[in-house]
């Protein structure tokens, strides 16, 4: 172990959340940061999130469960569906015009979930503290007041944009900044347009 606390508490001086002035308008689809990514993007293989901006600092997505994301048979694989929520409490950060990453995620899987079926994820970004961004989120089964299937809560840290410039494959980033629409690039890297 490293040390450091692992609590996904927010201490008590954290503060409330803050929405960016020009974050889209609750209801408005966000679309995929990034073509790429398995979570909201356009591959075959992904969840094809789809998200959308709620109230405040919070967002609603759903995705179906389809036969590439099992783990026993017909149900929904336990990392895919905390894929699910990590893209989902990911996405609170793009109304916040903030770049962060996911430091710490913890799930409770609460009930199986087949496949066919359409998860509706809900999540909130409760507290901030300095570079520390405390969120939770909550997926239910075919309706948006269906039944619990899984609840997360996460910390996510902010980031500078050039954790992805230093981290990344140098091909896929070139082509991200290259890509001639800049508000895809900007949320590609979440970053302050
Ligand atoms: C790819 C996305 C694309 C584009 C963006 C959008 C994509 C959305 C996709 C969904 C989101 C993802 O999956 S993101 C991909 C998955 N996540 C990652 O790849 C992150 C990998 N981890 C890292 O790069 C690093 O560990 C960081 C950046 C998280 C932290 O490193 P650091 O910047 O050096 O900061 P560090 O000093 O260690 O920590 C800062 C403070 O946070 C606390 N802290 C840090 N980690 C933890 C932790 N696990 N649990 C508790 N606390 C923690 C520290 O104690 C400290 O508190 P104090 O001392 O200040 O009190």
């Amino acid at each position: 172990m490293s040390g450091r606390t692992t609590g996904l508490t927010p201490p008590e001086d954290s503060k409330a959340p803050v929405r960016h002035p020009d974050a889209p308008a609750p209801g408005e689809t966000l679309g995929a940061h990034y073509d790429q990514c398995f979570g909201c993007g356009h591959q075959p293989g992904g969840l094809g999130l789809t998200t959308r901006a709620g109230e405040g600092v919070s967002v609603t997505a759903e995705f179906t469960v389809r036969t590439g994301h099992q783990g026993a048979p017909g149900l929904a694989h336990g990392g895919v569906l905390a894929a699910a929520l990590d893209e989902t409490l990911g996405s609170l950060n793009w109304l916040q015009r903030v770049i962060a990453v996911t430091g710490r995620l913890e799930t409770d899987f609460v009930r199986p979930v087949p496949v066919g079926a359409e998860l509706h994820l809900e999540a909130r970004v409760d507290a901030v503290h300095g570079r520390k961004i405390y969120c939770s989120a909550t997926g239910r089964i075919d309706a948006p007041d269906g039944p619990v299937a899984v609840r997360a809560q996460a910390l996510f840290i902010e980031v500078r944009v050039d954790h992805f410039i230093e981290n990344g494959r140098t091909e896929e980033i070139d082509a991200a900044l290259a890509d001639p629409d800049q508000v895809r690039v900007a949320r590609a890297f979440e970053v302050n347009p």
